[in-house]
């Protein structure tokens, strides 16, 4: 029986679905359907760009596989991308792109000292029996500095990255130590720089490694009774970017073994790029030789984005992805998650991805959902219009009367209390909230500030009041 390729599909679908989950399943390989088979390409059709992204991310090898065991060899997969305009009339449109199309890294080919002359040079990351001297680099491509996005929070860090992508081992950045919080990008940048650099300079041997994966060659090399080869592999690059150097904390035989590694690179004026979630001066069960040479460079830290980088790293996200979002729910996303670019992106993605599998279009609502299912930790920040709901809930009159010309005395007194507390709980100017609160001026919301704070010292009844309300404001 000759092959379809809706025959060619289904086996491939019965070997995916055998090895992953099967939420996974349904959520990314159902909605394919496959549509022409050419000598040996498949062509898949996939609901939007961000999908096929997703599959090339995270699905490529298992994809390849089971095509392969299809196919042959030399079987191809190409994507036919529906892509569909949420927000206007245009009739769907379909664009075409061949499988893992994006430029990779290219591999390095290694001269090995003569004095080390050592065809059996061995590279950890090759699976034993099969010699290879080509060294891959590990880096991703997708993380370039065009899409790292520049603020205040990462400005020092980035730049630095940039001048030692410029001169690799040839500033005071030796050792560039890029530290920060979960998720603000570090492992991003270190690949950036490396990614750079072997634009820049092809011929330079650079590699990423992150410090789990060293210390399990390490600890394997030693097994194998080949601690020198391991030593010698990586002594030999030009550029060595370890990410997450925490992980070597307590390691005493790893910490020992990069020491030396680290001192010879140095010393030759190779180019050293770590990461850390933290600043040298915190890091716990570390040698103090091996702090000490950290500190010898320079050590970036990675702030928490402020509101217009938040802004900046959404839109750029959602231009890649081919995604059109409303400028209210971009800024209710960056308003909402702060302190984790990553779960930024996570709360993007399930945004998208319930808006396309659901055929819903994006609204306020359905971000709200998510950023409540996916980031419950994150606090949502108090809008001045929910302080002044909830304090003239909390005194039984309706917002117009709060914020009415009244001089009324308990009606005074609430309207003090909303401006005191949209003072405390949101970044709002003085001017801004008064405009907000009954159009009045900043002097009035100073005084209302003033006033709040005397009479909760002074006044029992008051207190209960201010209590009252800020539990109610900070559920
Ligand atoms: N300035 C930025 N511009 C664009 N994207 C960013 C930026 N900073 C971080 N990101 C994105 O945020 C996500 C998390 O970044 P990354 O994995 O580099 O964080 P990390 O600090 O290494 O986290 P961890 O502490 O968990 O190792 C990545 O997808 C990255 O591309």
């Amino acid at each position: 029986m000759s092959k379809t390729a809706q025959s060619v599909w289904t086996n491939c679908l019965s070997f995916i679905a055998d090895n992953i989950s099967p939420q996974a399943f349904k959520t990314w390989f159902e909605p394919i359907q496959a549509v022409k088979l050419t000598d040996n390409a498949l062509s898949i059709q996939v609901p939007s760009k961000f999908f096929y992204e997703w599959l090339e991310e995270h699905y490529v090898k298992l994809l390849k596989v089971s095509l392969t065991k299809e196919l042959g060899e030399n079987a191809k997969l190409v994507y036919v991308i529906k892509m569909e305009n949420t927000y206007g009339n245009k009739q769907p449109f379909t664009e075409k792109i061949p499988s893992s199309n994006r430029s990779q890294v290219k591999s390095q080919e290694v001269d090995v000292p003569t004095k080390n002359k050592n065809p059996e040079l061995r590279n950890p990351f090759v699976i034993p029996g099969i010699r290879n001297v080509k060294i891959e680099s590990q880096l991703n491509p997708n993380y370039s500095f065009d899409n790292f996005l520049e603020g205040d929070s990462n400005r020092l860090a980035r730049s630095a990255g940039l001048a030692v992508a410029n001169k690799p081992g040839g500033t005071s950045f030796n050792p560039l130590l890029i530290f920060g919080g979960v998720g603000l990008g570090k492992t991003h940048l270190a690949h950036a720089i490396g990614v750079e650099i072997k634009d820049k300079y092809p011929e330079k041997t650079v590699l990423y490694i992150s410090a789990e994966k060293f210390t399990q060659q390490y600890i394997e090399s030693v097994k194998k009774n080949n601690r020198n080869d391991f030593i010698h592999f990586y002594q030999i690059m030009d550029v060595l970017v370890v990410d997450d150097i925490q992980f070597l904390s307590g390691k005493s035989g790893t910490q020992d073994v990069f020491f030396h590694i680290f001192n010879h690179l140095h010393q030759n004026g190779k180019q050293v790029i770590l990461t850390s979630d933290k600043a040298p001066v915190d890091m716990i069960d570390i040698e103090q030789r091996l702090l000490s040479r950290f500190k010898w460079g320079l050590s970036a830290e990675l702030q928490h984005p402020d509101f217009e980088t938040r802004v900046s790293i959404i839109k750029n996200k959602l231009y890649r992805d081919g995604v059109d979002m409303p400028e209210d729910i971009v800024e209710f996303l960056a308003n909402n998650i702060k302190t984790n670019i990553r779960e930024l992106e996570g709360a993007i993605i399930s945004l998208i991805a319930h808006s396309s599998f659901n055929r819903r279009e994006i609204t306020i609502d359905l971000a709200r959902k998510i950023v409540d299912n996916y980031v419950k930790h994150t606090k949502r920040e108090v809008s001045i219009d929910y302080i002044q709901k909830v304090v003239s809930d909390y005194f039984q009159m309706d917002v117009d009367t709060l914020q009415s010309k009244t001089r009324k005395r308990h009606i005074v007194q609430a309207r003090q209390l909303a401006m005191f507390f949209a003072k405390k709980f949101t970044k709002a100017s003085l001017a801004s909230i008064g405009s907000q609160i009954g159009r009045r001026d900043h002097a009035t919301v100073l005084h209302a500030c003033k006033t709040v704070d005397n009479l909760t010292s002074t006044d029992k009844q008051f207190r209960k009041y201010v209590e009252d309300l800020n539990k109610k404001l900070t559920l």
